[in-house]
């Protein structure tokens, strides 16, 4: 069955773990429904992991909505949520508006995410009054990375702390059904959790959430630029990978590959034949 925002919201009052993890290609997001991972998240993150930029500032709503389209295609019991690009919800209410109802009707995903701040709430209530499942973001905002100075904890600081949890008060209240904190320190997200009715899910937010959130390639040990402290690197397939394509290259050059098992077949009489004829 899959799950909605009624399920998902289920899970945290009855205190069950809500698990997420992004995703921008089919198999990935195959492997992540099959595994029973309750939310995808097709991160904006994609401009950077797959598509080799140095943050996510160059995401479109058209390299969104091709990776929202193949994740959405392969998960028939994940919750897919999009994460609107930067650009596509600051020029005013309408603009906002046609662009989250492009990544449900065109790319077919459950629900949309963005960055929001206290100047996007009036945006956030009319998206989720069209019927549009939102998902929350407050603590380290990445498209913000310009005016942060990097991307690093934000909450430390009262002023900083202030605003994450007045924002995640608005937003609750602006009808967004779940909140990601993102590199927020645990006690913050902790305190905001409890005073929330909707589910929180930390990404580098600590285990006082009621999810978790990673970005996949971490997860795998697939991108090596750089790991945010907050990751858990649970497997090296990025080493694999390269072990795989030197050992290829190998085989190619030696000439065991390929062998018997990976050629096709033809009768003798056949090629005796086109000898004849070509010479
Ligand atoms: N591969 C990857 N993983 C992520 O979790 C991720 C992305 N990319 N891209 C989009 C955002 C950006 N995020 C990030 C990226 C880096 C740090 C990081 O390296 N922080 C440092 C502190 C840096 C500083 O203080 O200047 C750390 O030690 O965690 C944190 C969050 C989380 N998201
Ligand atoms: C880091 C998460 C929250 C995100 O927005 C992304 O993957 O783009
Ligand atoms: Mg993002």
């Amino acid at each position: 069955m899959k799950h909605t925002v009624k399920t998902i919201q289920k899970m945290r009052n009855e205190n069950q773990p809500i698990t997420m993890l992004t995703a921008y290609d089919f198999p990935t997001a195959k492997k992540i429904n099959d595994a029973g991972i309750d939310m995808i998240l097709v991160g904006d993150s994609c401009a950077m992991v797959v598509h080799g930029h140095p943050d996510t500032l160059t995401a479109t709503m058209d390299m969104m909505l091709l990776h929202c389209g193949t994740v959405a295609r392969a998960c028939d019991r994940t919750m897919v949520v999009a994460d609107m690009p930067f650009g596509s919800f600051q020029y005013g209410v309408e603009e906002t508006m046609r662009n989250a109802a492009r990544f449900v009707t065109e790319a077919r995903v459950d629900a949309v995410k963005f960055e929001a701040t206290h100047n996007h709430i009036a945006k956030t209530k009319a998206i989720v009054e069209m019927g549009i499942a939102v998902v929350g973001h407050v603590g380290l905002h990445p498209q913000a990375v310009g005016a942060l100075g990097g991307l690093k904890v934000q909450g430390k600081d009262m002023d900083s702390a202030r605003k994450v949890v007045s924002e995640a008060l608005a937003l609750q209240e602006a009808g967004v059904f779940a909140i990601i904190f993102e590199a927020v320190p645990a006690k913050l997200s902790a305190y905001v959790t409890k005073k929330l009715d909707i589910p929180t899910i930390s990404i580098g937010g600590g285990p006082g959430c009621s999810g978790q959130l990673l970005v996949t390639p971490d997860v795998l040990g697939l991108y090596d630029n750089f790991t945010p402290s907050f990751a858990k690197q649970y497997q090296k397939f990025g080493a694999i990978m390269l072990d795989t394509f030197k050992q290829y290259k190998e085989e190619v050059i030696s000439g065991e590959f390929p062998g018997e098992a990976h050629s096709y077949k033809m009768s003798d009489e056949v090629l005796e034949a086109i000898e004849k004829e070509f010479g």
